[in-house]
């Protein structure tokens, strides 16, 4: 067994010295470490569990994970506990870094054929394993492969992996719509009958692209495009003219796991078979070939670091396009992709008719493609004076909807889809942390009992434990702490171990979180909007379902979305729906009015607009089926013809047309109500 079992790591802060970062997650940040007892250098992972609200249950997966795990392939952790509200995660220090990184700042046209062979076949072992032991990685991609001095290869991250073992609610997670877009399988996208491992062959497959060309197929794209793409478009490969270089057995292996149809790929077992393999190498060649010579990591770190930062300045005019800012993330090995389609829907119901004026500013027609999605701006941004081309706004809201429909369209022969999942439930997004909610203030704090039901014993040593240092100890212990970390730790001296708001929703936030918050993530720019709210079809389901899979909708980095509305009879619009959840339902009641008016607002507006749409269509249905003996229009068109010739008869035609209008009124509201009646039999 590769992983030190006799070796026993302490689980408290103080016996380890941090050096300097060489990682970054969505909520985590990995830095080089000393175990100071055992004198060796390990990674420490460092999560925040107050950003970590939406998501115990995927650290919990991660590391419960981590823990039982076996193979020299696979990311084993040492052990981990809490330190104030942070959580560390001890590994082994993988001195490479991860593929995409050593693409980033060395190789980034991707790696010669012998080199991806080998790292390929290194991570289809750890596959065949997780896949044995019935566990679906989920997450399979150059940025989750890690390389050590010695060119060992290791498959880390196990935040979103699921068991195939997992029966009822737990099960449903494989309904999930979990991973990062441009390595998601077509089935994870389509929700249809859930999936298995199979997800995992597709992902290795754009993960051989990925490391081909130094970039994953569609990865400047925004997440919804990345869907429709990979649903409509044949499957990504390698070109026989653009990819020369490549041999025709690395062609048909990377053909062989993008099909389509999950049944008819390979399994992990049958692909390490294929003749592609043969070109792996060892661990010592990757560690000639690629490793030597590059810098420390933690210097290539702050190298990426600086270089997107200076990307980002370059790019200041395009800051607001999504495309680049995907760019961005996917060169940070992170994708903080919104991919809320109700809320993209909603900002577009809130442009009024008169935003939308003739497209003279639009600053470079011949940048529309590349441009598309990033003036889809939050209603707040768009009153902002210096903001906003509101011509190139409704210009770009219009290619963003016309995506929104092809998605749909390209979808529809599916019973569940995205929409419906993304439908079903919302949650709160970064907005969470936006310090100036007045929503974080006054909350009571959640009980500590089930805060602590996320810390877990492995079977090898102390796994996930509270360091128990809350003494005083842990704020002194290491000079080489980060700022934030200690100040922090020392706010929460006396205290439970994981603070009060750790596990809330909302949290009263300090100056000092503020400034944290602001410096650290300044980049990762939320378009999420304003919904923040979550929408269940039934407040009796918020009651019983399994809300540690059911309620994430949204997590940075990969995206997770849960399909919570699986059945057939789920609702059939994407629009907020009042008989769904009524206004005490506990779901409305933790919003504040403020947040939720916005939505409210273009939920009004929607359904203003289908009401008129709906009216004329009835019109247009009688007047052309010949269905209209009603008394009423005939007398409107004998009225109309009445030409009046004394004052008496002048004002009765007057009160008729009035009357004669009302009544028209009356009958549509008929209608209406007949049309809202029917959708309410439909849904229940
Ligand atoms: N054991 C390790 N040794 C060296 N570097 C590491 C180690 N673990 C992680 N890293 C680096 O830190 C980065 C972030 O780590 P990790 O992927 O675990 O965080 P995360 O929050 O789960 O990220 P995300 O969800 O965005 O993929 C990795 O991409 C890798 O570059």
């Amino acid at each position: 067994m590769e992983h030190a079992s006799e070796k026993r790591y302490p689980v408290d802060a103080g016996e380890y010295k941090l050096y300097e970062e060489v990682g970054e997650g969505v909520s985590a940040t990995v830095y080089r470490a000393l175990c100071i007892p055992l004198n060796e250098i390990v990674a420490i992972k460092v999560l925040d569990l107050e950003k970590c609200n939406n998501d115990l249950d995927g650290i919990r997966r991660e590391v419960q994970t981590m823990s039982w795990i076996d193979h020299p392939n696979l990311l084993r952790a040492h052990c981990s506990f809490t330190a104030g509200h942070h959580l560390w995660v001890v590994m082994p220090y993988m001195a490479g870094g991860s593929c995409l990184h050593i693409m980033k700042s060395a190789y980034p046209e991707g790696f010669e054929e012998p080199v991806i062979a080998t790292l390929l076949r290194e991570v289809l072992r750890a596959l065949v394993y997780l896949h044995f032991h019935g566990h679906i990685h989920r997450d399979v991609k150059a940025g989750n492969i890690l390389i050590d001095s010695n060119g060992a290869v290791k498959l880390a991250d196990f935040g979103v992996s699921a068991c195939m073992f997992d029966t009822g609610d737990r099960q449903r997670s494989r309904n999930t719509f979990v991973g990062t877009p441009c390595w998601m399988a077509p089935e994870v996208m389509q929700q249809l009958h859930g999936y298995d491992f199979k997800a995992d062959i597709w992902s290795f497959g754009i993960t051989a692209l990925e490391l081909a060309h130094g970039h994953a197929p569609f990865s400047k794209y925004p997440p919804m495009k990345v869907l429709l793409m990979t649903l409509q478009n044949a499957p990504p490969g390698l070109d026989y003219e653009r990819d020369k270089r490549f041999s025709k057995s690395f062609k048909e292996m990377v053909a062989a796991c993008l099909v389509k149809d999950p049944k008819k790929r390979p399994t992990s077992e049958r692909l390490l078979k294929h003749p592609f393999f043969k070109h792996a190498r060892s661990n010592d060649y990757l560690a000639r070939s690629i490793i030597e010579g590059l810098a420390p990591l933690g210097e290539r770190f702050r190298m990426l670091k600086a270089k997107e930062a200076n990307l980002l300045m370059q790019n200041k005019n395009l800051y607001e396009d999504k495309e680049h800012l995907s760019q961005q993330e996917y060169i940070r090995g992170i994708s903080a992709w919104n991919f809320n389609l109700e809320d993209l829907k909603c900002q577009a119901a809130l442009i009024q008719d008169n935003d939308v004026m003739p497209n003279a500013e639009e600053p470079d027609v011949g940048r529309k493609e590349s441009s598309r999605y990033h003036e889809f701006v939050l209603p707040a941004e768009r009153s902002s004076p210096e903001r906003a081309n509101i011509s190139a706004t409704a210009h770009h809201l219009e290619d963003g909807l016309n995506d929104l429909r092809d998605l749909e369209s390209s979808l529809a022969s599916f019973p569940i889809k995205p929409l419906q999942a993304l439908k079903g439930c919302f949650d709160v997004g970064e907005d969470d942390d936006g310090a100036t909610s007045p929503s974080w203030k006054g909350t009571a704090p959640a009980p500590l009992d089930s805060r602590q039901q996320i810390l877990t014993k492995s079977t090898s040593g102390t796994m996930f434990q509270d360091s128990g240092r809350n003494d005083g100890e842990n704020s002194v212990q290491s000079s080489s702490l980060p700022r934030h970390i200690i100040l922090e730790q020392q706010k929460f001296l006396s205290g439970p171990v994981i603070p009060d708001n750790a596990f809330s929703p909302k949290k009263i936030i300090t100056d000092g979180d503020r400034d944290l918050s602001q410096t650290k993530y300044h980049t990762e720019r939320n378009y999420s909007g304003p919904l923040l709210y979550r929408q269940r079809r039934d407040s009796n389901i918020l009651a019983s379902e399994d809300t540690s899979e059911g309620a994430v909708v949204q997590r940075k980095g990969r995206f997770k979305v849960t399909s919570a509305d699986l059945s057939p009879k789920g609702p059939t619009n994407c629009t907020f729906n009042p008989v769904g959840v009524g206004l005490n339902s506990p779901a409305l009641l933790n919003f504040t009015a403020a947040s939720i008016l916005p939505s409210l607002q273009s939920i009004l507006l929607q359904n203003t607009m289908q009401r008129e749409e709906i009216i004329r269509l009835i019109k247009y249905v009688e007047q052309t089926s010949g269905k209209h003996a009603d008394p009423v229009d005939v007398v409107i068109d004998d009225v109309s013809q009445i030409t009046p010739s004394t004052p008496r008869e002048r004002e009765l035609v007057s009160q008729m047309i009035q009357l004669q209008q009302s009544i028209g009124s009356l009958i549509e509201e008929l209608q209406t109500q007949k049309m809202k009646n029917h959708q309410v039999c439909t849904f229940i």
